[in-house]
C-alpha cells in the first residue's frame, strides 16, 4: 500500500552530537524531509576531550548542498540554552530535539575515578536535561514538541566496564519516563531508543564487517517517526539496530502478600515463599506508578480493616464469628482462549462430539465459554484462604467440595483479567463435619460484576464445634420431581478426566495423588466436584438451551457422592419454565451424585428444543433398534466406528436432529455433524407425538410401519466413501 511521507515542512529540529554516525543520519534525513536542522557537534573525541568546528560544518555543507536548510552550533550539550538559542535565532522556532551527544569513558569498578563518573553524567544525563529544559518552555507555549532520549543497551542490561555510562544511561530513561507524563497535556510526546549502529564509541570494540551491517541509517527511520506530528506514542523504550525495531515494557510477576492480619513478617517467610516471589508463570504489565503501587496500596488498605475486624472476633472467642471476619486479599485470574479451551476438555468436551468446535476453536464463529468455567476465577481464593481460616480447625486430606451455587452477570468474555473477593459467609456445625460456605464475588477490569459464586466445603470430622446447624446465607437447592425425566444426556468420562480438569487450577491432591486420597479415606483419586458439576452444566445447555451459552443464568447442585475418573455420568433433566431442574448418576453403580440441583435459563427453552429433548429420551428404543440394525449389516458390523447423523422429518420439516457415534454409544442431540452417515426418519405426527408422550417406542412405530426410514438405502451404498472420513 502507498502511503504519504513523513514530511517536516515549517518544523526546526535540533539534533546534538550530529557531526558523525547516528546523529549525522538523523540530521541529513531530518532535512531531506523539509525540516531546518540545528547540527550541534563539540567537534571533540569520544572521551570528551577537544574541540572543532569542522565536524558540524561539514554535514550543514552537506546539507545545504542538497537544497536543504541547516546551521551548526559547536557548544557542549552542557550549555543547553545556547544549542536551543541558535534554533530560535536561525529558525525562529524549535519542534523537535534529539539527545544524541555522547561520550564514553569506560573502565572496569574497581579503576573508576571521579572524574570518569562525573563527566559521564554531565554530558549524558545533564547535557540531556539542558537541552531538553531550554526547549521544554517553547514546545510548551506552542502546544508542539517532539522529544528523542537515547539510551542504550547497557544502561538497560549493564555491561562489564561501563558503569559510569550504565548509570547515565538509564537515568535518561527514568527523566524520559516523567517528561512524557508532564509533557503530554501539552501535545510534547518523549520517546526513547536504544540504537546500536557502528559508530565512532562502537567501532573501537566492533570488526569492521560489523560496523557496516550495522549502518546508522538503519536506525534513523524510528527517530523519524517517532519525532513525527502523525505519532501519538510517548513514554516508550525501543531497541533498534540493523532495521530491527522493538518496543520494551516491564513484567512483574504476580506476587503474594505473605503477610496475614496481625503478623510480624520475618525473613524466613521471604526466603521460604522465594519461587512464588520470583515466579515468571504469572504476570502483569505495570505501565504506571499507579499500576505498581495501585495493588500494595489497595492491600494495605485491606489488611487494616482485616486486622480490625479480626481482632473484634477474637474477643469474642466464638469460632464462627473469627472464621466469619477472616479476609484474604482479592485474587486476579487473567485468562486466554486457551484456558477456556482446556477447561472444557477438562470437562468432557470432545471431537467426538457434534458442537465441539464451539468451545475447542479459537477461530470457530461462535466461540463460547462454557458458563461453568466462572467457577475457574474463584476458585484461587480458596487456595489463598486455605489453612488460614481463624476458627475451625481444618485438615485439608478430609475437605470435600459439598454444594456450588454459580450465577453469571453476563456471559464469560473469551478472555480476560477477573479479580475475585473472598468472605466467609458462615460456618454450620453438621456434627459429621463443618459446612463453611464462602461467598465470592467476581468483577472484571472495569469492576463490572462478573460472577457470584457460593462455595461450601464439607470437612470431614471438623463438626461438633457448637456451631448453628443451618444458614440464611446458604442458596437453597431443590426437590427433585417424582416423575420420570424429560430428557437426560449419558457421557462416558476419561479414566484421565481429573488430570486434566486439575490444569484449570484446583490442583487439590485428592484428585491426582493416591497416598492423599488413601489418606481422606478413598481407595482412589477421586472426580473434582467441579469436573462433574461442568459435565452435567453442559449436558443441560445442550439438551435445552441448544448449546446457546448466553441462555445461562445460574446454576446450584449439592455434591451426594464422589465419583471416580472413567465412571459414566448420567444426567437426568426435567423442565419448569426457565428453571431445569437436573440430578447426575453414576451409570456404573447407580448411585446419585449430583441432586436437588437446577440450572436457571435467562428465557425459557424453545418449544423445538423442549421437543427435541423429549424425542431424545422417548426414543432410546429406536436408537438400540437402529444400532443393532447396523451392526446386522454384514459391512457395517466390519465397521461400527461409524458416526451417524439422523434427521428427524415431521410433516416435512427436520424436527430434530440426532449423531450417533457407534463406537461409544452415545448419542447427541443438536447439529448435523460433517462427514457423518445420513439418514431421514419420517414420522407422521400422531407417531410422533406418541413416542413423545411415551405410548410407543421406536422398534414398535418401526416394526408397524408407522415411522420410515428413508435413508436406510441411502446409508448403505454411502458406506464406504464415508466411513474412513467419519472414523474415531
Ligand atoms: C483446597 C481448598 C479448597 C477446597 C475446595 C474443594 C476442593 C475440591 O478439590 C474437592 C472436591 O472436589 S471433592 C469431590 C466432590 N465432592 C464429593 O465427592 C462429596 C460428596 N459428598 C459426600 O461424600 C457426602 O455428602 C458428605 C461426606 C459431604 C456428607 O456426608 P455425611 O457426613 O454422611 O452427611 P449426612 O449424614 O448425609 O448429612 C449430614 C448433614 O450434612 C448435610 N450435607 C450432607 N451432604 C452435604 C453436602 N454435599 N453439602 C452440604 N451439606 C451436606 C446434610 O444435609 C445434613 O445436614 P442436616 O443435618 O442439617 O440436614
Amino acid at each position: 500500500m502507498a502511503s504519504s511521507p513523513l514530511r517536516f515542512d515549517g518544523k526546526v529540529a535540533l539534533v546534538t552530537g550530529a557531526g558523525n554516525g547516528l546523529g549525522k543520519a538523523y540530521a541529513l534525513e531530518f532535512a531531506a524531509r523539509g525540516a531546518s536542522v540545528v547540527v550541534n557537534d563539540l567537534g571533540g573525541n569520544i572521551s570528551g576531550t577537544g574541540s572543532g568546528s569542522r565536524a558540524a560544518d561539514k554535514v550543514v555543507d552537506e546539507i545545504r548542498a542538497k537544497g536543504g536548510k541547516a546551521v551548526a552550533n559547536y557548544d557542549s550539550v552542557e550549555l543547553g540554552e545556547k544549542l536551543v538559542q541558535t534554533a530560535l535565532d536561525n529558525f525562529g522556532r524549535i519542534d523537535i530535539v534529539v539527545n544524541n551527544a555522547g561520550i564514553l569513558r569506560d573502565k572496569s569498578f574497581v579503576r573508576i575515578k571521579d572524574e570518569d563518573w562525573d563527566i559521564i553524567q554531565r554530558v549524558h544525563l545533564r547535557g540531556t536535561f539542558q537541552v531538553t529544559r531550554a526547549a521544554w518552555p517553547h514546545m510548551r507555549k506552542q502546544g508542539y514538541g517532539r522529544i528523542i532520549m537515547v539510551t542504550s543497551a547497557a544502561g538497560i542490561y549493564g555491561n562489564f566496564g561501563q558503569a559510569n555510562y550504565s548509570a547515565a544511561k538509564l537515568g535518561i530513561v527514568g527523566l524520559a519516563n516523567t517528561l512524557s507524563i508532564e509533557g503530554r497535556k501539552n501535545n510534547i510526546l518523549v520517546n526513547t531508543i536504544a540504537p546500536i549502529a557502528g559508530s565512532r564509541l562502537t567501532e573501537t570494540v566492533m570488526t569492521k564487517e560489523m560496523v557496516d551491517a550495522l549502518k546508522p541509517e538503519y536506525v534513523s527511520p524510528i527517530v523519524v517517526f517517532l519525532s513525527h506530528d502523525s505519532c501519538q506514542d510517548t513514554g516508550g523504550l525501543f531497541e533498534v539496530g540493523a532495521g530491527f525495531f522493538a518496543k520494551l515494557r516491564w513484567q512483574r510477576t504476580e506476587g503474594v502478600l505473605l503477610r496475614e492480619a496481625n503478623e510480624i513478617l520475618d525473613a524466613e517467610k521471604v526466603r521460604d515463599n522465594w519461587d512464588r516471589i520470583t515466579d515468571f508463570n504469572k504476570v502483569t504489565y505495570p505501565e504506571s506508578i499507579r499500576d505498581s503501587m495501585g495493588k500494595i496500596m489497595q492491600l494495605s488498605g485491606e489488611m487494616m480493616e482485616a486486622e480490625k475486624a479480626a481482632l473484634d472476633a477474637a474477643k469474642t472467642k466464638d469460632p464462627v464469628a473469627m472464621a466469619k471476619a477472616y479476609r484474604a486479599p482479592a485474587q486476579e485470574y487473567t485468562y486466554t482462549e486457551r484456558d477456556a479451551m482446556l477447561y472444557a476438555l477438562g470437562v468432557g468436551v470432545s471431537t467426538r462430539q457434534p458442537d465441539h468446535l464451539k468451545f475447542l476453536f479459537e477461530l470457530a464463529d461462535d466461540f463460547s465459554v462454557i458458563p461453568s468455567f466462572g467457577v475457574i476465577p474463584a476458585f484461587g481464593c480458596l487456595l489463598e484462604s486455605t489453612g488460614k481460616i481463624p476458627g475451625i480447625k481444618i485438615d485439608p486430606t478430609k475437605i470435600l467440595h459439598g454444594e456450588q451455587y454459580l450465577e453469571l452477570y453476563k456471559p464469560l468474555p473469551r478472555s480476560g483479567k477477573l479479580t475475585s473477593t473472598f468472605r466467609v459467609a458462615d460456618v454450620m456445625d453438621k456434627k459429621s463435619g463443618a459446612l463453611l460456605l464462602y461467598n465470592i464475588e467476581t468483577v472484571d477490569e472495569k469492576g463490572e460484576k462478573v460472577a457470584f459464586n457460593q462455595f461450601s466445603t464439607f470437612v470431614v470430622g471438623a463438626g461438633n464445634f457448637g456451631g448453628p446447624k443451618t444458614s440464611k446465607e446458604a442458596t437453597p437447592l431443590v426437590d427433585t420431581p417424582s416423575r420420570a425425566p424429560d430428557a437426560f444426556m449419558e457421557e462416558k468420562t476419561s479414566v484421565d478426566q481429573a488430570a486434566l480438569y486439575r490444569l484449570s487450577g484446583d490442583s487439590n491432591p485428592l484428585h491426582i495423588d493416591p497416598s492423599f486420597a488413601a489418606m481422606g479415606g478413598f481407595k482412589t483419586p477421586i472426580l473434582h466436584g467441579l469436573c462433574t458439576f461442568g459435565h452435567s452444566v453442559r449436558h443441560v445447555m445442550a439438551s435445552f438451551a441448544n448449546n446457546d451459552m448466553e441462555l445461562f443464568k445460574a446454576v446450584k447442585v449439592r455434591f451426594v457422592k464422589p465419583v471416580l475418573p472413567g465412571q459414566t455420568l448420567r444426567t437426568e433433566m426435567w423442565k419448569d419454565g426457565n428453571r431445569i431442574l437436573f440430578r447426575t448418576k453414576v451409570m456404573e453403580t447407580n448411585d446419585i451424585v449430583i441432586s436437588g440441583a437446577y440450572i436457571d435459563l435467562h428465557k425459557a427453552p424453545s418449544t423445538k428444543t423442549e421437543t427435541q429433548s423429549a424425542v431424545n429420551l422417548k426414543s432410546t428404543a429406536l436408537f438400540e433398534m437402529m444400532a443393532e440394525q447396523a451392526k446386522s449389516s454384514p459391512e457395517m458390523s466390519k465397521k461400527v466406528n461409524a458416526i451417524f447423523q439422523w434427521n428427524i422429518k415431521q410433516n416435512g420439516e427436520i424436527a430434530a436432529v440426532w449423531t450417533m457415534d457407534m463406537k461409544a454409544n452415545e448419542v447427541y442431540p443438536g447439529k448435523p455433524r460433517s462427514g457423518a452417515a445420513e439418514c431421514t426418519l419420517t414420522l407422521t405426527d400422531d407417531t410422533f407425538m406418541d413416542m413423545v408422550s411415551g405410548k410407543l417406542d421406536g422398534q414398535r412405530a418401526f416394526l408397524s410401519g408407522k415411522l420410515k426410514v428413508e435413508g436406510q438405502i441411502m446409508l448403505a451404498q454411502k458406506l464406504s466413501s464415508i466411513l474412513p472420513t467419519s472414523k474415531m
